[in-house]
């Protein structure tokens, strides 16, 4: 891979969720912790869309939050454009201007009080890249790249659609010229006859701007249109990456296999499904070894024991002690 735009190297976040002082003392308990994210590692090259995928509290929005400086990391590493940042200190204000995100929720995300424009314009002046006229200007054409008119910088969001609410999202999300944007499950509001419009037009305008996103998604119809890569998520912490389409045709590790099971309008090449058994652990104390392991067909002793490390697979990787006895998937 090129020198990569992103690149994260153990990055883990864990949350107090003691019960408060006096509560403990009574109850004679100990802090508690809940690890989001344990021992996360990867890289995205420019240009790429790299998908994080899992089940519902799997940690895919805490590595978001900490990569776009929301929420500091317990631990890790974070890499953009060769430049290391101190998460303690925030994002440096040279760097920001280059990381933007797009957000479920667009009606949530947008000042219901500020007209469409100074709501795109807002990145512009805040970074000081154009005067107030020129913003202006520039809000209108990002309204006609992003398919609405020139004419709606007037307008408040409640005028809008759902689908065009995200679109003026994304207006705002480009005005400061990023090269990097964190898409956070962008089309899981929307109607599903307005979702492909969303993801086609990401897709268009990355290739326009050479834009490079990480996706957030739990919908892996949209992460197999979008992705060139994937990370998939258990118990926050990654046990497969692999190239977008083969993920789907050649998955690696058994918990990949199950979730791809799970979703009954997936294509999955003749490769026979089997149910999803068993329920995702208590993140506060999760099982020992692999996580995955109370779940797993190919559980043996030493999954109980050991976390595996992530090891080279014919699509990428993945960390799984039974790697070598798992038959081929297709
Ligand atoms: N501020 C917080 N305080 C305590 N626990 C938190 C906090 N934020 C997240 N968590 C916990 O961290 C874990 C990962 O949450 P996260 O939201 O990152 O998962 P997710 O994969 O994005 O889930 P979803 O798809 O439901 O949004 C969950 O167990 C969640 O309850």
């Amino acid at each position: 891979m090129a020198e990569p735009l992103l690149k994260i190297e153990g990055l883990t976040r864990r949350f107090d969720v003691s019960k408060p002082w006096l509560n403990r003392v009574i109850e004679r308990d100990e802090k508690q912790f809940l690890t989001a994210n344990a021992d996360v590692s990867f890289e995205i090259a420019k240009g790429e869309t790299f998908a994080l995928v899992g089940e519902s509290g799997s940690g895919k929005s805490t590595i978001a939050k900490m990569v776009v400086g929301l929420l500091p990391p317990s631990a890790g590493t974070i890499t953009f454009a060769g430049q290391k940042i101190d998460t303690g200190a925030g994002i440096p204000r040279s760097l920001r201007r280059r990381f933007q995100m797009i957000f479920q929720d667009p009606f949530a995300s947008l000042n219901p009080r500020w007209r469409v424009g100074e709501i795109i314009a807002e990145p512009i002046r805040t970074f000081g890249l154009m005067n107030p006229t020129d913003a202006r200007n520039e809000a209108a054409r990002l309204l006609e790249v992003v398919g609405l008119s020139a004419g709606d910088v007037n307008k408040f969001p409640h005028e809008f659609s759902g689908g065009q609410r995200q679109r003026i999202a994304i207006a705002r999300a480009l005005s400061s010229k990023p090269e990097f944007i964190v898409c956070d499950e962008p089309t899981s509001a929307l109607d599903v006859s307005v979702q492909a419009q969303i993801l086609n037009l990401m897709r268009d305008l990355q290739d326009e701007f050479g834009l490079t996103y990480l996706l957030i998604s739990h919908d892996l119809s949209v992460v197999r249109h979008m992705s060139t890569r994937i990370g998939v998520l258990y118990l926050g912490r990654l046990v497969e990456v692999a190239q977008g389409k083969r993920l789907f045709s050649e998955p690696q590790h058994p918990y990949t296999r199950m979730l791809l099971d799970a979703v009954p309008d997936l294509a999955l090449s003749g490769r026979r499904r089997h149910a999803v058994e068993g329920e995702i652990p208590n993140p506060i104390s999760p099982p020992p070894g692999c996580a995955f392991h109370p779940r797993c067909p190919l559980v043996h002793d030493r999954c109980k024991r050991e976390v595996p490390q992530p090891r080279p697979t014919p699509i990428g990787q993945a960390a799984c002690h039974a790697l070598d006895r798992l038959a081929p998937a297709a």
